[in-house]
């Protein structure tokens, strides 16, 4: 592998100091940037950058170089929440939803994630592999370089087995790193609406214990919301998963103040993720703890339900990521160029405070701040070039449009 030296960047963004892993409060609006930079990618890794001005003379002899022109170079955006394996697109339910249906009572009437599921149960793990490969590499083409995927559209033992076998081969087949979530606890299936005991039991006594020895997944995830898991069930399902060596990244407050917030905070959940409906005891909460409030803008725009208090979150010093929740219920879109966007003009996010949110904290979202997230000598030379741009605020400003020319991924450009 050659190594690849970009010159003539405008703005290098996101040169953070490597050991800073996460941003809290104020100091998401701080995105150190170099002006007229370089940049050298060496083995997939970068290996240094800095001024023009001091582009140094001892470059490694199999070198390819490329100008960009003017343009900004970005790390690339880690997406830390997504539910890409999925059998069929729904967009029946869209209609039902233009014509007025809410999201619960499309879900109570055997559609959403019963829908999915149903949809899935047949499906082939290489059917699975090949259409979420497209979508995932759609999202890499719009600038996304390190991904979280969810099960949870199995809510069978074989079917989530089959979800997360498909995760694994996307995480050998990608040149971007993967994560994994166990979503089994995404909904009650309907062979045991009237047992939920019943189907916790499976999901403790029998999935987790098979994904555990498959080594099949890196979180556990409950979706915590009325109609759904209570806290108290969720409460069961974490302490089950951190048995398992699965920590929590779970779907808490989307439809309503759920608790889902304090249980995760009670089991150190790596992230919390939605927090559409939010009050003063959930900011609290997270205040003092090391948890990330994951936003997904994407999926209040599209179900037309509250967008999250980013400010509030970031005003009491909570490290806030913005990730894009693709799935084909409630979020048909992995693109994070607009998720971005969005966190500005919908979640009042400052452009740096929405970039930081969607590159660093969404990487500390997935444990992967060491080798994603910034322009960090060491880490995984994930990035993208865009067109010469009046300022870092143009990108977001922009919406809908991509100013993306170039990626690169592992020091390759793609
Ligand atoms: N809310 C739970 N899960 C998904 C939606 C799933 C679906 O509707 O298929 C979400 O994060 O929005
Ligand atoms: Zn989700």
């Amino acid at each position: 592998m050659s190594a690849l030296l970009i010159t003539d960047i405008d703005t290098l963004v996101g040169t953070h100091p490597k050991n800073i892993s996460v941003l809290k409060g104020g100091a998401m609006n701080t995105l150190p940037v170099i002006n007229n930079a370089w940049i050298l990618c060496e083995g997939g890794l970068i290996t240094g950058f800095g001024s023009m001005d001091n582009l140094p003379a001892d470059l490694p002899t199999s070198l390819t170089s490329i100008s960009a022109k003017g343009g900004y170079v970005f790390p690339s955006w880690c997406d830390s929440h997504t539910h890409i394996v999925f059998a069929a697109s729904r967009e029946e339910e869209f209609v039902m939803k233009i014509k007025g249906k809410g999201y619960e009572e499309i879900a109570a009437a055997g559609g959403g994630i019963l829908n999915s599921a149903r949809k899935l149960q047949h499906e082939s793990e290489d059917h699975l592999f090949e259409s979420a490969s497209i979508r995932l590499n759609d999202m890499i083409k719009q600038g996304t370089g390190a991904v979280e995927i969810k099960s949870g559209y199995g809510l069978t033992f074989d079917s989530e087995l089959k979800m997360l076998r498909v995760i694994r081969r996307l995480k050998d087949a990608f040149k971007i790193p993967v994560k994994a979530s166990f979503l089994a606890a995404h909904t009650f299936p309907e062979d045991y609406k009237k047992d939920r005991n019943g189907y916790i039991r499976l999901i403790i006594e029998q999935m987790l214990p098979g994904i555990a020895n498959e080594g099949l997944a890196d979180y556990m995830d409950v979706f915590c919301e009325k109609g759904f898991f209570s806290a108290e069930e969720t409460d069961k399902l974490l302490e089950a998963g951190v048995k398992y060596g699965l920590p929590p990244k779970i779907h808490a407050n989307q439809l309503s103040i759920s608790g889902g917030v304090q249980v995760g905070v009670k089991h150190n959940a790596i992230s919390v993720d939605h927090l559409e409906a939010t009050d003063e005891d959930v900011i609290n909460c997270l205040s003092t703890s090391n948890t990330i409030a994951t936003l997904l803008p994407s999926c209040s725009l599209y179900l037309g339900i509250p967008f999250a208090n980013a400010r509030g979150l970031i005003n009491a010093n909570v490290p806030v990521a913005l990730a894009s929740d693709f799935n084909p219920g409630s979020t048909p879109s992995g693109n994070m160029n607009f998720v971005v966007s969005l966190g500005c003009i919908k979640l009042k996010m400052l452009p740096e405070e929405a970039i930081n949110a969607a590159t660093l904290n969404g990487a500390a979202a997935m444990q992967l701040s060491d080798v994603a997230g910034s322009i960090a000598i060491g880490k995984k030379a994930n990035l993208f070039i865009t067109r010469p741009m009046s300022s870092i605020a143009y990108l977001p400003y922009s919406f809908g449009q991509s100013q993306i020319e170039k990626i690169i991924l592992n020091g390759e450009v793609n």
